[in-house]
């Protein structure tokens, strides 16, 4: 799979942008603010509907406009696919496929998959709980459309249930068979759900340890895991044995909506004990595994957008990286850098095809590599 040209409208601080890519690398260079993570934002708009930075969808209209467009040209298993999104203020978001409105929007997540390395990432160590389960989310959706839609259905019956837990405190009643049945509709969900999350974080752990192994030369040792209370008893179980509780305190206080990912480095949480550097390793790692996990999963491989990889990391780690980016192990990839220095470094290493964009002011003009 590439994509073989963008185009954007009014998207952030770009006003009219098409850039014909390279089907193997491409690199920007820009200074701070200048748009480079603006495009990488835009392909993953192309990708997953959204922006990567989870913002509502107005905020990528450029100022003092009302909407904007992006447009991707792909190859996806040699049949050409053009995919447009558009955002007008006021009006829901217009997304097509070869120029036919999607019935649900949610159909397209998993067609082009993106794995998006980026400096906004470290929410997935020092954030909350919420954010690791939002990343699982979006990954296992994009292997398994099944998935988001079991999601959709736990997040309602979820909804009720806390809703019915409100209602009978108020009313000082509550029903033990309504509840039953409310258990058992979410038990099988969550169960479900319990299971692709860990079948998932089970087979990227070894791939995760050999990434991390690589970059770093093997000076740490790091683990993954999922945490969740599901691992011990059944849903069905932990349900009926927090019944009081989550009377009293008006929600659902057990279930996956309250599962983690465990991050250690030698045996301790990375959050707590991981320098800035391992930190950014452990990210790094926890994505190129992502993107071998994908392209096996989906025999496609996804695009891998890096985003300022290289900030925080000593020289022996940033070398270990280049060498993995101007390898053929990834499909086409797009890495943004404020310092041209190093990114000619990895050009010259590449022997596919690659391109070099300089990024002024939204505006991208493709150069050659010795300019
Ligand atoms: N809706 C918008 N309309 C206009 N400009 C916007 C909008 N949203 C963001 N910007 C501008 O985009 C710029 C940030 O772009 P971006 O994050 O892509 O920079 P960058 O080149 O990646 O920089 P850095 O090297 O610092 O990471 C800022 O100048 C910001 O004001």
């Amino acid at each position: 799979m590439r994509l073989d040209r963008l185009s954007l409208l009014n998207f952030k601080n770009f006003q009219e942008a098409s850039i014909e890519l390279s089907a193997g690398l491409n690199c920007f260079v820009g200074a701070n603010g200048a748009g480079k993570t603006n495009l990488l934002d835009a392909i993953h708009y192309l990708s997953m509907s959204k922006s990567f930075l989870m913002a509502a969808d107005v905020y990528s209209i450029r100022h003092g406009d009302d909407f904007f467009v992006v447009q991707g040209d792909f190859l996806l298993k040699q049949r050409e696919e053009r995919i447009y999104c558009g955002v007008k203020k006021g009006n829901s978001k217009v997304f097509k496929r070869n120029g036919k409105d999607y019935e649900k929007i949610s159909d397209h997540i998993g067609l082009l998959p993106v794995v998006f390395v980026s400096p906004y990432d470290t929410n997935l160590i020092d954030g909350a709980g919420e954010d690791r389960r939002k990343y699982l989310n979006s990954v296992v959706s994009q292997l398994d459309s099944g998935y988001l839609s079991t999601l959709i259905d736990y997040n309602r019956v979820l909804t009720q249930r806390n809703r019915y837990l409100k209602q009978a405190w108020e009313a000082r009643h509550l029903d033990e068979e309504v509840l039953a049945v409310l258990d058992m509709q979410l038990s099988g969900l969550g169960t479900q759900i319990y299971n692709r999350r860990k079948q998932f974080i089970d087979e990227l752990a070894p791939i995760f340890n050999n990434y991390y192994r690589f970059v770093s030369g093997g000076n740490e040792v790091v683990s993954i895991g999922y945490d969740s209370a599901l691992a011990s008893k059944s849903m069905g179980e932990l349900l009926l044995a927090s019944r009081d509780k989550d009377r009293y305190l008006q929600h659902t206080s057990v279930g996956i909506h309250r599962d983690d990912i465990e991050l250690l480095i030698d045996g301790y949480p990375v959050k707590r004990d991981g320098s800035q550097g391992q930190q950014k390793t452990v990210l790094i790692a926890l994505k190129l595994a992502q993107f071998d996990y994908i392209s096996k999963a989906l025999g496609i491989k996804p695009l891998l957008l890096l985003d300022d990889i290289f900030d925080k990391l000593d020289m022996q780690r940033v070398e270990q990286l280049i060498l993995l980016v101007a390898g053929e192990a990834f499909g086409q990839i797009f890495i943004t850098d404020s310092n041209k220095t190093r990114l000619d470094g990895i050009l010259r290493k590449t022997k596919g095809d690659h391109r070099l964009f300089r990024v002024e002011n939204g505006n991208v003009i493709q150069v050659n590599d010795e300019e």
